[in-house]
């Protein structure tokens, strides 16, 4: 039997919650397949718990340079207590209602495409349900861990941010692989909740390559404080884990084998692709589904099939994913009545999208790096500031350090990107997001004036710098 629907959404994280929301708001019926738990990575895995583990350490390190306030041990147990209820003890069911309430279907299985607007859902109960769609299918199966294919790696069963992100035991030894984003944030989560020796390996020159080189810096030198040691221009030739669950041996391209009680893979992730059927309608497998401004599908005749968040590869935060859902379902309800607004366009990734590192120092950014934008053919000066100078910065503890850096455009006098770096700076990202995506002139920024005395100030301290 087939079901009917106008919009079927494979996948409820929060990029496929929000499609089916915007759809239904736009006087549409749906229906959203998930094989796991509504509210997908982000919520169980990824965001939510991995701040909820780093945000004692943040603040720790913010009582830590005022004088006169003390602070005792972390109470792990509490924090991960803490993090468990942030997770809903993987308890979906809160989500699930939300869906319901938007209204659309919740369908428990693994669904795949099956032919054109057609989705086959292996239900939880061993059953089969076929659904159509009227109007679009929508794919927002999300991404996986990548592993890389190191001898021994895979056989180790290393963690992933899975494992990490879940676990009720920190390990004594955590060698880390990778220099990204989750490999900072949780080598950082488990050494400050009481990993005694915490290794990352990065097999570039710096932690966060694709930032700007001080972020890295900054990150680095905060880590060698704390204890954490890193390895750049290390590669790993070979892991040996004899006993499952027990020691690891890491063997890398310089120096002796490391030895760990745990290994912790870091190393960027991979469209969650594989088995969807997406054969049936003509698209490679295992690959990052291609899509237009308008997330819809490129090459799929009838332009039935949409593709919103991790799985489309454009940019893998939650925030864009959920802009692109929200860009996707009003599109698809539009077309659906036959008009179709201008500005039902992605147009904030062509900007650079904002993403906060939250360890301490949190290190943020928005648009392109220096080195982006000169790649990228613009004509650019930029300028750089030391934000412990500010004195907003300077209030918020001893020994605050920080560096910002705004890249203009010289030919239109409008900023290209901003970075900042230093503790408590996550807030101020979204003011730079206004200014990158607003292309708002330098000579109008001048008239906002920051607050004194706020960390806010470093606009003003770079647009001096600039020469304003
Ligand atoms: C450790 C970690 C921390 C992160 N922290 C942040 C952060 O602080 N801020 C941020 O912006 N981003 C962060 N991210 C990235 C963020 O988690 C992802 O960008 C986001 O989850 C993508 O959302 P999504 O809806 O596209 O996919 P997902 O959240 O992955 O959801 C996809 C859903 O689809 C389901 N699914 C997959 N295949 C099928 C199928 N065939 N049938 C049915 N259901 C299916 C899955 O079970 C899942 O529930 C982090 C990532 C990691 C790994
Ligand atoms: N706070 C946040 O916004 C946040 C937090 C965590 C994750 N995320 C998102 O999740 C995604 C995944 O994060 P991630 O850290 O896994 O990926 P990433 O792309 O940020 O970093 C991957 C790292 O692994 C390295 N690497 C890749 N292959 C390797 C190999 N074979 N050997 C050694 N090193 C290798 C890369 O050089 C890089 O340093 C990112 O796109 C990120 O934006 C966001």
């Amino acid at each position: 039997m087939a079901d009917e629907f106008d919009v079927i959404v494979i996948g409820a994280g929060p990029a496929g919650e929000n499609v089916a929301d915007r759809a239904v708001r736009g006087g549409l019926t749906a229906a959203i397949v998930e094989e796991r738990l509504a509210g997908g990575e982000c919520s169980y895995w990824a965001c939510v718990p991995s701040k909820a583990l780093l945000r004692p350490i943040d603040l720790a390190g913010e009582v830590g340079r005022v004088p006169g306030l003390s602070l005792g041990d972390i109470d792990v147990d509490a924090v991960l207590t803490r993090r468990d209820e942030a997770v809903s003890h993987f308890d979906d069911s809160g989500q699930v209602r939300w869906i319901e309430g938007v209204p659309a279907e919740f369908v428990r299985g693994r669904g795949r495409l099956d032919g054109e607007r057609r989705v086959r859902v292996a239900t939880a109960d061993g059953g089969e349900r076929v659904l159509t769609a009227r109007q679009a299918v929508v794919l927002a199966t999300g991404s996986t861990a990548l592993v890389p294919p190191v001898p021994g790696l895979a056989e180790a069963a290393p963690w992933t941010s899975h494992e990490v992100t879940a676990t009720s035991k920190i390990p004594e030894r955590l060698a880390v692989l990778g220099g990204g984003v989750v490999a900072c944030e949780m080598a950082q989560a488990m050494h400050g909740l009481g990993a005694r020796q915490t290794t990352v390996l990065v097999r570039g020159g710096r932690l966060l390559g694709r930032m700007e080189p001080f972020a890295g810096d900054l990150l680095a030198e905060s880590f060698a404080e704390a204890g954490i040691d890193v390895r750049t221009h290390t590669d790993v030739v070979r892991v040996e884990r004899p006993e499952p669950g027990g020691k690891v041996t890491v063997h890398l391209s310089d120096g002796p084998p490391l030895e760990a009680d745990e290994l912790l893979v870091a190393t960027g992730r991979r469209a969650a692709t594989g088995n969807l059927g997406l054969g049936t309608v003509g698209l490679p497998d295992n690959a990052p589904v291609e899509v237009d401004d308008s997330l819809r599908a490129t090459g799929v005749p009838g332009g039935w099939l949409y593709a919103v968040g991790d799985v489309n590869g454009r940019v893998l935060l939650t925030h864009m994913g959920k802009y692109q859902a929200r860009i996707c379902g009003d599109v698809i309800a539009a077309r659906a009545r036959g008009d179709e607004l201008p500005a039902m366009r992605d147009l904030a990734g062509g900007y650079g999208a904002p993403q906060v590192v939250f360890t301490d120092p949190q290190l943020c950014a928005v648009g392109r790096s220096e080195k982006e934008a000169r790649d990228a053919g613009f004509r650019v000066r930029a300028v750089e500031y030391d934000m412990g100078s500010v004195t907003g910065a300077y209030l918020m503890g001893d020994g605050y350090r920080g560096r910002a850096k705004a890249v203009v455009d010289e030919d239109r006098k409008v900023l290209l990107g901003v970075t900042f770096a230093g503790p408590g700076v996550a807030e101020l990202l979204h003011s730079a997001t206004i200014a990158v995506t607003g292309e708002v002139p330098l000579d109008r920024l001048w008239h906002a004036v920051p607050a004194f005395p706020t960390v806010s100030e470093i606009w003003l301290r770079l647009l001096e710098t600039y020469g304003l």
